[in-house]
């Protein structure tokens, strides 16, 4: 059997850091060797030699905790939302200069998720109109939530290459903000609600018909086998990855 993998926690005493530091403990194959939070320092995971980050903290630490790891040859799985394109072409000039360490950036771990957006951006080339919805619970800082910007950029790339018109839409007048935000021509609306983890639609509309894709998670445990999966893969992928499909054989 090989040697298990040297893991630290980023975020460990947030609510998805606690439950990834719980599904570490539990697996045989690796070992927690470090449960940072806000205001530990970097440097633990050199005295500790880590070789692998799990990030699940905040879209304002994330860009520092991850370069800091891939300077130092660590690999990487990022949960945390806030990386933008400027910020990932950043990570993949630093990742050229460090060869041999992975990061993947998922955007959501949940294996449900990764395919209704799969599934999504199939569909949108068949329907006239698409919008998403995504509803979380009321603490989240970030909107609209990371997975519903990676849905909206999977489904404008498939809707440009099969050369669609943008979703119809007569909107003459609206209070700022009614129709949503708009990432890469589709309208994202965002929902925060007590009682809600994490959920999100996709509307599909076409003449007299209508395609909706949601998922929920119900418990931060549904990210777990993503989290694990992004762990054991990593290394084997130098580089970065953006999304979880990236390792997964969706048959697109
Ligand atoms: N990719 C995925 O499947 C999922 C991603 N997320 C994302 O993960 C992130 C964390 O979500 P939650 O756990 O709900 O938030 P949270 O607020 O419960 O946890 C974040 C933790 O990070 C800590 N922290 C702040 N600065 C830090 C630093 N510099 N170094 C280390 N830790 C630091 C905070 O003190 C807090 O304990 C968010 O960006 C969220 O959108 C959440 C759920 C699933
Ligand atoms: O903050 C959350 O809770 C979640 N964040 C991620 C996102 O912004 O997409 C993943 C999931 O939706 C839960």
């Amino acid at each position: 059997m090989s040697a298990p993998l040297k893991i630290a926690v980023l975020g460990a005493s947030g609510r998805m850091g606690a439950e990834a530091v719980k599904a570490i403990e539990t697996a045989t194959d690796m070992e927690l060797v470090a449960a940072l939070g806000r205001g530990d320092s970097l440097d633990t995971l050199l005295e500790v030699g880590a070789t692998h980050v799990v990030d699940l903290s905040v879209p304002s630490s994330t860009e520092t905790n991850v370069r800091f790891a891939v300077e130092h040859r660590m690999h990487a799985v990022i949960g945390t939302t806030g990386w933008d394109e400027a910020k990932r072409e950043s990570l993949a000039t630093l990742l050229a200069k460090n060869p041999g360490t992975g990061v993947l950036i998922a955007p959501n771990f949940a294996l449900g998720s990764v395919l209704a957006s799969a599934f999504a951006a199939t569909a949108a080339r068949y329907f006239e109109s698409v919008e998403i919805i995504e509803l979380h619970h009321p603490n989240k800082v970030d909107a609209p939530s990371g997975t519903a910007v990676r849905t909206a950029e999977l489904i404008a790339a498939e809707r440009a290459s099969a050369g669609m018109d943008p979703s119809p839409d007569a909107t003459e007048t609206q209070i700022e903000g009614a129709r949503g935000a708009v990432i890469d021509g589709i309208h994202v609306h965002s929902v925060r609600l007590r009682g809600l983890v994490a959920h999100q639609e996709v509307l599909l509309g076409g003449t007299g018909e209508q395609l909706t894709l949601r998922h929920d998670s119900y418990d931060r445990a549904s990210f777990m086998p993503g989290v694990l999966l992004g762990l054991r893969t990593v290394a084997s992928r130098p580089g970065l990855t953006y999304g979880l499909d990236g390792y997964l054989e969706l048959g697109r």
